[in-house]
């Protein structure tokens, strides 16, 4: 048994996934000091230089404004256990990593955009209500492979995200700053104040489809083909007007924000009690996600996010063990709520079909309601001759088509999909509408760490899963 900060006996697993699951990128984990946070060893966090630095910056934390409350958290929940039934879609999705510098009108609506396309792609051609959580504001700090990076014999910190340092390749800006954790808090909410704007001000009524078009369709094969969808809900709102069904239209859309939970120095300070029920929340997003490279059993991630109510989410990658999946539903889902847990597995096109099946399997014969979600990103990367990391559009679209034909050889539910993309021009994965070659990546490639499909690319994707959610 290890104990926790609050004196309680853990389980210790004795099982290990695979190579991501060690100490990855800062050799052994370190266990966090006890000051009624979890004590727990936790992978990945940063090596902050001043950890009086640290203190201060948690403390300004713990007096912070929550950017989410319970009310919208459990509404979500609730959305995710009709995915879980089958009755809904839930589409997750933007940057791989957020920037400071991102923050800004054009580059966030943009991202909206593309998730509201996407979106009303599946609802109108697939007929399934989609459920839209944006990987955004929030998603400032990343897990590393590496605890450095070496360019012409300079050695310096990896970049983990602006939540931690600065990507350009200098000692200054690789720096590790705790105070980054403030602006992080600054960005997230910035970003979710302009999300809301954008969602429920007049930009996401569906009368708007045709606009969130315009600079796309002219240059474009699924923009051609998305324009007709758009004239097809047209038609569809004017009959309906017709037939005296008055305002059909929604004005807004429900739109929620989801990040990893990774650096615990932000998240355990934002964790905020529930005055009506006394349950603890994160009021840093409305679900939060442990990512593959930190679910140890036995670690700090899976013990923090058992003590918050949110949805929450976990990666699991092609090393998973079905016990692994039992244990991760008794720790984080005790209760079997629908809506609660989330797995989004990202186990590459190649062993999808092979590696998936048993974890559902067990989990469905387990009693929990989980939903299944597939990330086709994560398991797909290669590095180009160019030395640009990137991914195949085909190998993309052929992970989630073996999702979906796992779930349909088992009867159970895909219940969505989970997207690095962006609302920009692009090119970091190649394939595609607008074939983005391997030669192209040096030309727009932007991405402050793994590479996002751009508008097109998402859209295409848009419309292939809908053609495998209602074949033919
Ligand atoms: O987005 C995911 C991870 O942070 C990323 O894949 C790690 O990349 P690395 O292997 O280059 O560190
Ligand atoms: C790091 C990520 O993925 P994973 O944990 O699946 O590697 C991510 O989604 O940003």
């Amino acid at each position: 048994m290890v104990r926790d900060g609050e004196g309680r006996g853990l389980p210790l697993p004795g099982e290990s996934d695979g190579p991501v699951l060690s100490g990855e990128a800062g050799g052994p984990v370190p266990p966090r000091e006890s000051d009624g946070r979890v004590t727990l060893p936790a992978a990945q966090q940063p090596d902050w230089p001043d950890p009086a630095g640290v203190e201060a910056v948690r403390a300004e934390l713990r007096g912070a404004l929550p950017l989410v409350i319970p009310g919208e958290c459990d509404l979500l929940t609730s959305r995710i256990a009709a995915v879980a039934r089958g009755e809904a879609f839930l589409l997750q999705g933007g940057d791989c990593a957020e920037t400071f510098a991102g923050v800004q009108a054009d580059p966030v609506r943009a991202k909206v955009r593309t998730l509201l396309q996407m979106a009303l792609v599946l609802t109108y051609a697939a007929a399934v209500p989609v459920v839209k959580v944006g990987r955004m504001a929030g998603q400032y700090a990343k897990p590393r492979s590496e605890a450095t990076e070496t360019r012409d014999g300079l050695t310096l910190p990896a970049y983990r995200g602006d939540a931690v340092n600065d990507v350009a390749f200098t000692p200054e800006a690789r720096a590790l700053d705790p105070r980054r954790l403030l602006r992080t808090h600054q960005a997230a909410a910035a970003t979710l104040n302009l999300i809301r704007a954008f969602t429920t001000g007049g930009y996401a009524d569906l009368r708007q489809a045709h606009a969130w078009n315009q600079d796309f369709v002219a240059r474009s094969p699924v923009g051609d083909r998305y324009a007709e969808l758009a004239i097809q809900i047209d038609q569809a709102l004017n009959f309906m007007r017709a037939c005296g069904i008055d305002e059909p239209v929604q004005h807004a859309v429900e739109f929620f924000v989801s990040h990893e939970g990774l650096l615990l120095d932000y998240e355990e300070p934002l964790v905020r009690e529930d005055p009506l029920t006394g349950r603890m929340y994160s009021s840093s997003g409305h679900m939060l996600w442990i990512g593959e490279r930190t679910r140890q059993l036995d670690g700090a991630h899976v013990e923090f996010f058992s003590r918050i109510a949110n949805p929450i989410a976990v990666k699991l990658g092609p090393g998973t063990s079905a016990d692994t999946v039992l244990s991760l539903i008794d720790r984080l889902d005790p209760q079997r709520e629908p809506g609660r847990l989330t797995f989004v597995v990202r186990m590459g096109s190649e062993l999808v079909r092979d590696r998936l099946p048993p974890l559902v399997e067990k989990a469905a014969g387990h009693g929990a309601a989980v939903t299944w979600v597939c990330d086709p990103m994560h398991g797909n990367t290669f590095k180009a001759p160019s030395g640009h990391k990137t991914r195949s559009f085909d190998a993309i679209a052929d992970e989630v088509k073996g999702f979906f034909e796992v779930h349909h050889d088992l009867g159970t539910h895909p219940g969505g999909l989970h997207l690095e993309f962006t609302g920009g021009d692009v090119t970091e994965c190649v394939g595609g509408g607008t074939d983005v070659l391997l030669e192209d990546l040096a030309d727009r490639y932007e991405s402050a760490c793994d590479p996002r499909l751009n508008r097109t690319q998402s859209l295409d994707l848009a419309f292939l899963v809908a053609g495998m959610y209602s074949p033919g």
